[in-house]
């Protein structure tokens, strides 16, 4: 890894906006994340989750403000392939014919180039990401052949196979079953044992309550919230109790205040 800076944060923004043409999506946000964390990036569809997301990896442009990453420049940032990234919703075509073990050594191009013969040091990254990821015994399995969420569990061990600074998951847990989201959750954990510093976009939170350390909230391009899980469970019931200030004594049969819960996020689940 060339960081070797341990304490500076890995992303610094600075009144960054981000947005399309010379539209502002996010405005004006604040944020530094440090190595290690793993952060939730929550808030409501449309409020710009994925444009803050793309801006980081370089795909929506910059309107403002500074932004460096990891220890760069953002518009300077020269070696991408340090930010790792699962794109949302995305499983492997039942097109491509390839082994799972194929798809991750693809993380491995921006270190080797095509038609490089794979050296130990690739083949060590490929193994331990595909043990990270709990599928060293489907190596040789043809991709067509896993699950959903075992498909988006070979996509996670493709971006970890480039052996990323930072790791950038557009909602790794929706659309698979129950079963398959604790397993990415276990997946998660272990990533985080390992120090990896996570940015994880999310409606399903509660999936991931021991997973994350801090919550960022987005509310129409800006931050609404930053802080710990405890304290985003408080603020969801200020929230909701700020919404229903006199809550009746004897609900109407069926009806109920919301709760909090632990971790609810109290976005629409699209
Ligand atoms: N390629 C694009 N060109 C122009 N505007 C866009 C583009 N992509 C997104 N937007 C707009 O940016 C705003 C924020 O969208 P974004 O996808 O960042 O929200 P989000 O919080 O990720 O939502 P969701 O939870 O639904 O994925 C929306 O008004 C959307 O229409």
């Amino acid at each position: 890894m060339l960081m070797t800076d341990t304490t500076r944060p890995v992303i610094e923004l600075r009144h960054v906006s981000f947005g399309y043409a010379d539209r502002a999506v996010v405005r004006s946000i604040d944020l530094d994340v440090r190595p290690g964390e793993v952060v939730a990036l929550l808030g409501p569809n449309g409020s710009g989750k994925s444009t803050l997301v793309r801006g980081l990896l370089g795909l929506t442009d910059q309107l403002g403000g500074e932004a460096t990453v990891l220890g760069q420049p953002l518009r300077d940032l020269s070696e991408r392939y340090r930010i790792g990234y699962v794109p949302q919703r995305h499983t492997l075509s039942g097109s491509v014919r390839a082994t799972v073990e194929e798809v991750v050594a693809v993380g491995r191009l921006p270190h080797q180039g095509w038609f490089v013969r794979r050296t130990p040091e690739d083949r060590r990254a490929i193994t331990e990401a595909l043990e990270l990821v709990g599928l060293a015994e489907r190596a040789g399995d043809d991709v067509s052949t896993l699950s959903g969420g075992q498909q988006r569990r070979v996509l996670i061990a493709r971006a970890l196979a480039a052996e990323p600074d930072l790791l950038i998951m557009d909602e790794p847990t929706a659309g698979v079953d129950e079963a398959s989201q604790r397993v990415l959750a276990e997946v998660l954990r272990r990533l985080t044992a390992s120090g990896r510093t996570l940015l994880i976009v999310t409606h399903e939170v509660a999936a991931l309550r021991d997973v994350v350390t801090r919550i960022v909230e987005l509310t129409s391009g800006r931050v609404s919230f930053d802080g710990t899980p405890e304290r985003y469970a408080e603020h969801r019931r200020e929230q909701i109790v700020g919404s229903h200030p006199c809550p009746p004594t004897d609900p109407p049969h069926g009806s109920h205040l919301p709760s909090a819960g632990p971790l609810s996020t109290g976005a629409d689940h699209a």
